[in-house]
């Protein structure tokens, strides 16, 4: 299974952004993390900073955006660039065409769990959605410790997503570490958000590698 490490900028310098993008330069992509203080108890940054993050940065965008209307935000997302772009299943009454809208915007589609919310909707329609994050923490913050009870979600939704052969990414975010992330890949996850460990290691690059080997040995 490939693997990807997408560090999250939630833990990087706003102030510096350009270097800090670069100091991740051999991840897969970078996780941006939209808050807008209502969805969650946080509020960080709109589209006018993801377009700059997109016009500088070496790797592919994936917005992850924790915000409470997402129908009206999210394609915007698409459309002026992101790779990926990932709203909340309790952020919109129809999944299924804010997906589709995604994907006509020229980006892929992707669906967050919060831990309390149940897979089974998401996985009864995994051939809408290239990529479903299964939070293994509260959304919110960064530095929160891994919820190894997420473990169950995420094996039930890669056992879903190889019987429906859809090839859809497994991605987990919150907790990732070199400690944790040995268990999430076990699990069935492929793709990573990893915030204070990479941002908090004196060498990024290194962190990442370190994720990536750990993740492929699991
Ligand atoms: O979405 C997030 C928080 O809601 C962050 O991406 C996540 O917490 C990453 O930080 P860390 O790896 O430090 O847990």
């Amino acid at each position: 299974m490939s693997v990807r490490i997408e560090p999250s900028i939630l833990s990087a310098d706003f102030v510096n952004m350009e270097a800090e993008l670069q100091r991740i330069a051999t991840a897969d992509a970078v996780h941006v993390d939209v808050m807008d203080n209502h969805f969650v108890p946080n509020l960080t940054f709109g589209p006018e900073m993801v377009r700059r993050v997109q016009a500088v940065s070496p790797v592919p965008l994936d917005v992850h955006l924790m915000i409470t209307d997402a129908d009206r935000w999210a394609p915007g997302y698409a459309e002026l660039g992101a790779f990926s772009v990932t709203f909340h299943a309790e952020a919109t009454d129809d999944p299924l065409a804010l997906a589709a809208r995604l994907r006509a915007a020229g980006s892929r589609a992707g669906i967050a769990l919060k831990p309390g919310t149940p897979a089974d909707e998401v996985i009864a329609h995994l051939d809408a959605y290239d990529q479903v994050l299964v939070m293994t923490v509260e959304p919110g913050f960064g530095g929160q410790g891994f919820m190894d009870d997420m473990l169950g979600k995420i094996r039930a939704v890669r056992a879903a997503i190889d019987a429906a052969g859809t090839g859809t990414w497994l991605q987990v975010d919150g907790g990732i570490s070199a400690g944790t992330i040995a268990r999430a890949a076990a699990a069935g996850a492929d793709t990573f958000v990893a915030g204070s460990s990479v941002y908090g290691a004196e060498d990024p690059a290194a962190a990442i590698g370190a994720l990536r080997a750990a993740a492929a040995a699991a």
